[in-house]
């Protein structure tokens, strides 16, 4: 039986097929990451990192290949289980936050538990155990707007994991942030994924932060090497 908690085979992906602007972005890209494994994906710009961990997340559709994500097989699912999935089993994390700019800190990481059935007390538990994680007690009650660019995203990471998914897909989660903050929050992420001990894809432009997760693989030309 596989460990992969991600399993993508042979992923090809294009866009405008059958017109001039047709392009191929992902040609046979193959990848696996196990249960506590935190693997970087370094790759230029436009080369497909956000295409990939959009099919990773089950936010698009590959044009042909397999996506396995927990041992189950994502080909032919309906919107509805997919939609299950990603609400249960990943966890997403962008360049920006997207906070909810009308709720506090603890809210923002309290209403997709709500939203995913769970009761509010340990919704509450839940948050603030996600906070203390990344250093960030003391700002529970603080909107979006009181805190610090690394300290929102810190947040967003909390968020993205409240509902205790298997997988973690970030997509330049530091772009954003000054290489001081940069680091700060990187750390606070590896905490997070270490303590709850996820797989984890990390999109990075940044060597040194790649250098810090277990492996690190390339996407060129479409491929995953
Ligand atoms: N919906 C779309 N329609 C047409 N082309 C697209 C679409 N989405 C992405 N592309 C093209 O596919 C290629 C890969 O895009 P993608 O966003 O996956 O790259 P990326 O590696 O994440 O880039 P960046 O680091 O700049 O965000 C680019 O050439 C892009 O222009």
């Amino acid at each position: 039986m596989s460990e992969l908690v991600l399993d993508l085979k042979d992923l090809c992906k294009g866009y405008n097929h059958g017109q001039p602007n047709e392009i191929t972005v992902l040609r046979d890209a193959t990848l696996g990451v196990a249960a506590g494994e935190v693997v970087a994906l370094v790759a230029p710009s436009g080369s497909g990192k956000s295409t990939l961990l959009h099919i990773a997340g089950l936010l698009d559709q590959p044009d042909s290949g397999t996506v396995r994500i927990a041992g189950e097989d994502m080909t032919g699912l309906g919107d509805r289980r997919r939609t299950a999935i990603r609400r249960d089993k990943v966890g997403f994390v962008y360049q920006f936050h997207h906070l909810l700019p009308e709720f506090s800190a603890e809210e923002n990481i309290v209403l997709p538990q709500l939203a995913a059935g769970q009761s509010r007390a340990a919704a509450r538990a839940r948050a603030q155990a996600l906070l203390e994680t990344v250093g960030l007690s003391p700002r529970a009650s603080h909107r979006p707007a009181e805190l610090s660019g690394g300290e929102q995203q810190r947040v967003a990471f909390c968020r993205a994991l409240a509902n205790g998914p298997a997988l973690l897909l970030a997509d330049e989660p530091t772009g954003n942030l000054d290489p001081d903050t940069s680091e700060l929050v990187f750390a606070a992420l590896l905490n997070l994924v270490r303590t709850e001990g996820l797989a984890a894809l990390i999109a990075t432009h940044n060597l040194d932060l790649a250098a810090r997760m277990d492996r690190k693989v390339r996407l060129e030309a479409g491929r995953i090497i």
